[in-house]
């Protein structure tokens, strides 16, 4: 027995329930771009008056942004007061750029970028016209870091010290290469965890490696973090590294051009070196697009039509790693709301 017809009213049902996630985006950036959403993290219990008056909001319009976001869940009106507060851990998950969880960067994509670009998918339909992910600006490249920012966290703080021997090679003065490194998030978090470890940032943004050389010297680790404009072959000249990562980067990279940079990775790696790549894997079959785990990895196949970006398929992932001569198992597993790791070692 297939899945029963849905009547006519679900079907409105469904379409009322996603335009009101489309207005729960853009209330979450509205409180974020007013201060709302600080402010009542720093002062849970905030009343609409005090708000008004710290932030210079209109009060009315306070009061419906308050009203609306306790409706969805946002808020919390505290026992026996007319106050708001965030809803349990949306501080953190709002706030707190170094929470694991941290979801600001990604509300904002897609009331900064996303919608922009959406604006633009209908010409684009019948065009093909895109507008790549190189030269849309440092403004741009930091906010794509905002939104990667929880699981540029996770990898550096959860999931690359965890890996047979990373830890004791890097605590040793080893060394890691990052590939599509962005504004160097990750590399400067790894190099702060890890006071001798050697860290080496390859992209081919201008933009985004401008920005990163900012925040290596601003975090002071600039002596032991190498940044490179290019391809991976150049920037290491033959060294090899403990680990390769590649973090919300290979759907990025176009496809054409993906077995080179996957074999440059494998070379780039001592024996029993590990490359991880963190990224999101595309359904291969209609029938994959419609169960949960391929959800988000399908809708930014959508979001992302017009930065040229083609998500991989599992069996394109894996026949990359193959392919590159990595042999060896090849560990899978999801996490967040649909992203894939995938480790493998190099064989010794
Ligand atoms: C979504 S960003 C991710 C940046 C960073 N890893 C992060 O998590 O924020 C993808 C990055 O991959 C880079 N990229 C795309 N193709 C590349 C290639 N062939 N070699 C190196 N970097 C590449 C882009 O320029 C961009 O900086």
């Amino acid at each position: 027995m297939g899945t029963p017809e849905p009547i006519p009213d679900e079907q409105v049902g469904r379409i009322v329930e996603w335009r009101r996630g489309f207005d729960a985006t853009w209330l979450l950036a509205v409180g974020l771009r007013t201060g709302i959403v600080h402010d009542l993290a720093a002062h849970p219990g905030a009343t609409v008056a005090q708000l008004a008056d710290r932030l210079q909001l209109h009060e009315p319009y306070a009061a419906t942004w308050c009203r609306t976001a306790h409706g969805l869940g946002v808020l919390d009106i505290p026992d026996g007061t007319d106050g708001y507060r965030l809803a349990p851990h949306l501080d953190a998950i709002l706030t707190d750029p170094t929470d694991p969880r941290y979801l600001a960067g990604y509300v904002l994509l897609g009331t900064e970028v996303a919608t922009r670009d959406f604006e633009a998918t209908a010409e684009a339909m019948r065009t093909g016209a895109v507008t790549p992910f190189q030269g849309r600006g440092d403004g741009f490249a930091r906010l794509v870091a905002e939104a990667t920012r929880g699981l540029q966290t996770m990898t550096a703080r959860g999931l690359l010290p965890k890996l047979p021997g990373v830890a004791d090679a890097l605590a040793a003065g080893g060394a890691v290469l990052e590939i599509g490194c962005g504004t160097g998030t990750l590399l400067v978090a790894v190099a702060e965890r890890f006071p001798v470890a050697r860290c080496i940032g390859v992209d081919i943004d201008a933009d985004s490696l401008a920005v990163a050389a900012e925040k290596v010297a601003a975090a002071g680790v600039d002596g032991r973090v190498r940044l490179h404009h290019g391809s991976v072959s150049e920037a290491l000249g033959g060294t090899q590294v403990d680990v390769v990562v590649l973090v919300e980067v290979l759907h990025e990279i176009a496809p054409e051009q993906r077995p080179k940079v996957i074999i440059d990775a494998a070379a780039a790696l001592r024996p029993a070196g590990w490359l991880v790549i963190v990224d999101e894997t595309y359904p291969s079959t209609p029938q994959q697009a419609r169960e949960p785990e391929f959800w988000f990895p399908l809708m930014t196949g959508f979001e992302e039509l017009l930065w040229g970006n083609v998500l991989p398929t599992r069996e394109e992932q894996e026949h990359l790693l193959r392919a590159a001569g990595l042999t060896g198992p090849v560990n899978r597993r999801l996490v967040g709301a649909g992203f894939t790791v995938l480790t493998t070692a190099k064989p010794g």
